[in-house]
C-alpha cells in the first residue's frame, strides 16, 4: 500500500445495521484502514416498532475506529454521518432516555396524518416544510412519543438525530448540519430555521435541539476520550445524514441520479431549487452544502429481499427469469407508495412458477416502489440518458444491478469506492482541514468512477404488471389486516 501523502481523517457511516469508518488520506483519497462493527434493531415494547440503543451506536464507533489500528490515531480531522430521521431522547446527563425511533419505524402514521392535517394539508407542509412529513420523520415520532409514553418524553431533556448524538459525544457540544436537520419536520426549509409553531404544535421547546451548523462550520473538536482511538484535539466536521454524506461522498453535481439500495431504498439527485412535492413522495431535503437533495425513500430494500430469498431458501443471486408472478416486498409497511400499514403481497402463482422466478419477483417489487419516485425526484436540469449511479450494499450484487436496469432502462454505473456514505463524511472532515468544498474534494478522489453498463430494453410488461397490481390491492394494501 502506498505511504499517505496527506493528513488523515476519519469517516464513519453509523447506518442501520452497523457502523463503518474509514480513515483515509486526504490528499488522495486513498482508504488507508477501515473497521465495522454491527448494530441491533429491536421491536421495542409491542414488537410493531424498530428501536436501537444509542449507545450501543458509540460502541460501534470505539470497535470500528479500534479496528483502524494506529491509523485512527493519527487522523486530523473526523466527521460523522448517520441514519436520517432517528429520534433520540436524552437526560439531563446526556443519556438515552429510552432506545432510539428509527426511521423504518412507522408507529406514529396516526399522529403523521394528524399533523398533516392540523397544519394545512400536504400543500401546506410541502411549501413551508419541504415535505409533506412520512411516519419516518421525527416530528412524527416526537409526537407518538408525547401520547403513548408521556413520562419518557417529560424525561428528555434534549432531542437529537442519531448523527448529532455521535458528533455531541466526540465534542461535547450540541450540533447538527442543515442536512439532517431537514428530515426531522420541524426544520423549515422555505426559512432555513426551526419552525416555532410546528414545535408547540407538538410541544416540544427549541431550547432542546442541537445549533444548526452551517456548511464549512467546525462542529468543535475531539475531547478527552480515553475510550476511543482518536488524537484529543483533532477537528470535528458538521457530519450529515447518511443520504447527504453519499452525495457529497460522490461529489454529486445537479441532475446526477442516485439510486442506494440498502436497508432503505432511496432515489436522489442535488438540485439547485428547493423542491415542494405537495404529493409527498419526494421529501425536499437540503444537502450538507448550500442545495437541496429532493430524495424517495423505500422501507423495503435489501432485507426484505435477503429474507425472501431466506425464505425460498435460496442465495440472493439465484433468480430466475420469465413467469407472471408479482411480489410487493413490503414487509415492513412501506413509505414510498405511502402505506404504512401495509404488508407483503404475493399474486400471479402459477404451477410452472419457480422459487427463482418469486425471487426476481421480490427485487422487481422492491426495484419498481423506489423508480416510480424517479422522475419526481429529477428536475429540469437532469438528463434524461444520465447513467443511474447504483451505491449501497445492493450495489455489489449483479441481480440488484441487472433489475435495475431491466425495469428503468437506463445507463448504471456502479462506483467502484463502497462506502459512500463515510466516503463522503471522510471528504466533509477533509474538506474542513484543507478549506476546501467536499464535493470537490470527493471528486479529486474519483470516488464516482466505476464500471459503466449499456440501457436495455425497459421491461414495460413487468411494470404495467407491477403497476396493475398495486393499484388493484390498493385497499388491501392500506387496511392494517396483517
Ligand atoms: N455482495 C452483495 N450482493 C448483494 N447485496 C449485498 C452484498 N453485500 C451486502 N449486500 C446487501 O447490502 C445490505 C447492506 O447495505 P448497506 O448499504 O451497508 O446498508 P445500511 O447502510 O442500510 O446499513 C445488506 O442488507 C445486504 O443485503
Ligand atoms: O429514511 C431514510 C431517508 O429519508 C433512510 O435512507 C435512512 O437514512 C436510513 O438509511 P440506511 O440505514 O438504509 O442507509
Amino acid at each position: 500500500m502506498p505511504v499517505p501523502e496527506g493528513p488523515l481523517v476519519v469517516g464513519v457511516d453509523s447506518s442501520t445495521q452497523s457502523t463503518k469508518a474509514l480513515v483515509v488520506d486526504a490528499a488522495t483519497g486513498q482508504i488507508v484502514a477501515r473497521g465495522q462493527a454491527p448494530h441491533t434493531v429491536g421491536g421495542g415494547a409491542g414488537g410493531d416498532g424498530k428501536e436501537s440503543d444509542p449507545e450501543q451506536w458509540w460502541r460501534a464507533l470505539a470497535e470500528a475506529l479500534g479496528q483502524c489500528g494506529a491509523h485512527a490515531r493519527q487522523a486530523a480531522a473526523i466527521s460523522v454521518g448517520g441514519q436520517q430521521h432517528g429520534l433520540v431522547t436524552l437526560d439531563a446527563a446526556g443519556r438515552p432516555v429510552r432506545p432510539a425511533l428509527l426511521w423504518n419505524d412507522v408507529r406514529s402514521a396516526p399522529q403523521r396524518d394528524r399533523l398533516v392535517e392540523e397544519l394545512g394539508g400536504p400543500a401546506a407542509w410541502a411549501e413551508r416544510v419541504g415535505s409533506v412529513p412520512a411516519p419516518a420523520f421525527t416530528v412524527t415520532k416526537w409526537a407518538w412519543l408525547k401520547e403513548t409514553e408521556p413520562e419518557a418524553a417529560r424525561a428528555t431533556a434534549a432531542v437529537r438525530l442519531p448523527h448529532d448524538y455521535l458528533t455531541e459525544r466526540l465534542t461535547g457540544q450540541g450540533t447538527t448540519d442543515r442536512g439532517d436537520a431537514s428530515g426531522t419536520g420541524w426544520w423549515a426549509s422555505a426559512s432555513e430555521s426551526y419552525d416555532g409553531d410546528i414545535l408547540e404544535r407538538v410541544g416540544l421547546s427549541p431550547d432542546l435541539l442541537p445549533r444548526v451548523l452551517r456548511h464549512g462550520e467546525a462542529a468543535g473538536t475531539v475531547r478527552h476520550l480515553p475510550d476511543l482511538p482518536l488524537p484529543d484535539g483533532a477537528l470535528v466536521a458538521t457530519g450529515t445524514g447518511d443520504n447527504m454524506a453519499a452525495a457529497l461522498g460522490l461529489g454529486l453535481r445537479p441532475g446526477q441520479p442516485v439510486l442506494s439500495l440498502g436497508t432503505s431504498g432511496t432515489v436522489y439527485a442535488v438540485s439547485a431549487r428547493r423542491p415542494a412535492d405537495p404529493t409527498g413522495v419526494v421529501a425536499g431535503f437540503a444537502d450538507a452544502r448550500d442545495a437541496w437533495l429532493p430524495l424517495a425513500c423505500t422501507l423495503n430494500c435489501t432485507l426484505a429481499v435477503d429474507r425472501i430469498a431466506a425464505l425460498l431458501g435460496r442465495e440472493r443471486e439465484a433468480v430466475e427469469q420469465g413467469g407472471s408472478a408479482v411480489l410487493l416486498p413490503f414487509l415492513d409497511g412501506e413509505r414510498t407508495p405511502d402505506l404504512p400499514l401495509a404488508s407483503g403481497l404475493l399474486y400471479g402463482l402459477r404451477h410452472d412458477t419457480t422459487p427463482g422466478q418469486l425471487l426476481q419477483a421480490a427485487y422487481d417489487g422492491a426495484v419498481f416502489a423506489l423508480l416510480t419516485a424517479l422522475d419526481r425526484v429529477l428536475d429540469a436540469d437532469a438528463a434524461p440518458d444520465a447513467p443511474l449511479l447504483l451505491i449501497g450494499g445492493g450495489a455489489k450484487g449483479a441481480a440488484w444491478r441487472e433489475t435495475v436496469r431491466r425495469l428503468s432502462g437506463r445507463p448504471v454505473q456502479v462506483p467502484r469506492a463502497e462506502e459512500l456514505v463515510a466516503l463522503g463524511a471522510a471528504a466533509q472532515a477533509a474538506g474542513l482541514l484543507l478549506g476546501e468544498d467536499p464535493a470537490a474534494v470527493a471528486r479529486r478522489w474519483k470516488t464516482a468512477e466505476g464500471p459503466s453498463y449499456e440501457p436495455v430494453k425497459r421491461d414495460e410488461v413487468a411494470l404495467e404488471r407491477l403497476g396493475g397490481v398495486l393499484s388493484d390491492a390498493d385497499a388491501l394494501l392500506r387496511g392494517s389486516t396483517p
